[in-house]
């Protein structure tokens, strides 16, 4: 990309010449204002471009991919804005190639009622990056107890559709019956978070071979596959919408599979940390790999992946999870469980999964944009998300350099925390460009704030 052209603000044109667009080699895509004007072929739109006053990108060897939608980040405010704001949380989703994030609920106070779901809205809508798509918690304060005010964060200027205890496990069968019930009047969808609390009592890592040689308490895999088992009976049982959050073990992705061969109404996320690293790097005691589910095995891993790639597994979704030095620098026992990881995600999937082929951009515009963007009801609307590349859409739109290759600085990220397990590694891949309605929040590679275009 050339740097010679200034980063659209959302209200003139711009040329992107000699892209690809989904498999689709040298293509040019005009956008004027806040949507895609025009697609043609390479070149063909350049002269007419430049006679209008548009700004021409040559995007040779770039591709060009639908706004990333993550359905998955913790944005820690309000409460925990040591570790990131909504701020800086969706700069850092911006710098990723997110147009859209779903924030998590457990921050504090809990996004329990409407009145939090609508402050973290606006706190989106301020920042500017990113749309930010507010999750309501299953439970009150997340405690497994009560149902929270689900309808009334439904019918909030939030219209919250994906409601969520993560961190936590809904495991009262019975609420988690009634919360499938219930969110079926507004098309909802439980996101659950899969762990057994009794098989996981102090638990640090995976149950197995690495956890009984360092002597860490375990977490065993079927603490997950039987929650993921249950869960999917009881949606089938109600005729409701379920999404199983970070999908670690290859039990799991079996039970999906067979759930799905049902027709039972069920979608699944894997994280970018559980197709790329193991419970090999426990050993270490480096608490930068401790994280909620575990690390799991190569076998595990390796499930994951061909889940991801046969489609039994919808999403990648991030889990960014970040959290202050002082709760990571500590013995491993004591450390909080999560990593970071919006800004390295693209670069995980392109190195685990495209440049393995085991699958095309297409597919990485599948499950990082259309197909979370469906599972949250973020497709169709004013804010809409992870739409086709098509004349007419909203520009939602993130330029890719594929051959690009860096090395991964977490002090240098967007994001507050620097608790990525990435550091010091080598990733194929960079977001050159993020474009939210037509406007630059990512320019040649750096963040353009808001009062740069002013
Ligand atoms: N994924 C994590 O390891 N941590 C998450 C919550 C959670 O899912 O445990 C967090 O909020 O920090």
């Amino acid at each position: 990309m050339s740097a010679t052209s200034a980063p659209p603000t959302g209200t003139q044109q711009v040329l992107l010449t000699n892209v690809s667009v989904l498999g689709e080699k040298d293509r040019d895509v005009l956008v004027a204002g806040e949507t895609i004007a025009a697609i043609a072929g390479a070149g063909e739109l350049v002269d007419q471009a430049r006679k209008d006053g548009a700004s021409v990108v040559d995007g040779a060897g770039l591709i060009l991919l639908p706004g990333l939608v993550d359905l998955h980040t913790h944005l820690r405010e309000p409460g925990r804005e040591d570790a990131e704001t909504v701020e800086s949380g969706t700069r850092a989703a911006a710098m990723g190639g997110f147009t859209a994030v779903h924030a998590m609920a457990n921050t504090s106070p809990v996004q329990d009622t409407a009145g939090v779901v609508e402050q973290v809205l606006r706190l989106g809508q301020a920042a500017g990056w990113v749309d930010v798509f507010p999750i309501g918690a299953v439970s009150l304060g997340l405690e497994g107890k009560q149902l929270a005010e689900l309808g009334a964060m439904a019918d909030s200027a939030a219209r919250v559709r994906v409601f969520s205890d993560d961190g936590k496990c809904v495991h009262d069968p019975v609420l988690m019956r009634r919360a499938l019930e219930y969110v079926k009047a507004f098309d909802g969808v439980i996101a659950q978070h899969s762990q057994e609390p009794r098989l996981t009592e102090n638990s640090q890592m995976n149950e197995g071979v690495v956890s009984a040689e360092i002597g860490l308490t375990g977490w065993p895999a079927v603490a997950e596959e039987a929650i993921v088992a249950r869960d999917v009976l009881l949606a089938e049982h109600v005729g409701s919408r379920l999404h199983v959050c970070h999908l670690s073990t290859a039990g799991s992705v079996d039970i999906v599979r067979w759930a799905k061969s049902r027709g039972i109404n069920v979608t699944a996320e894997a994280t970018p940390h559980h197709i790329l690293l193991t419970d090999e790097l426990a050993r270490t005691y480096d608490p930068i790999y401790k994280v909620n589910p575990p690390l799991r095995t190569d076998a595990d891993t390796e499930a994951v992946r061909a889940g991801l790639a046969d489609g039994t597994i919808d999403i990648v979704a991030t889990d960014h999870a970040p959290h202050p030095r002082e709760d990571k620098d500590c013995e491993w026992a004591a450390a909080a469980f999560g990593m970071t990881g919006l800004e390295t995600v693209l670069s995980v999937v392109q190195q685990t999964m495209v440049d393995t082929g085991r699958m095309t951009w297409a597919d990485v515009a599948r499950v990082l944009s259309f197909a979370p963007a469906r599972i949250g009801r973020v497709d169709s609307g004013p804010r809409a998300q992870g739409r086709p590349i098509e004349v007419g859409e909203p520009a939602n739109l993130t330029l890719v350099d594929p051959a690009a290759v860096r090395v991964v600085d977490p002090v240098r990220q967007e994001t507050k925390s620097a608790n990525s397990p990435l550091g010091g590694r080598e990733l194929p891949g960079r977001v050159v460009a993020t474009l939210l309605r037509g406007r630059a929040t990512v320019w040649d590679g750096a963040p353009v704030h808001k009062s740069v275009q002013a």
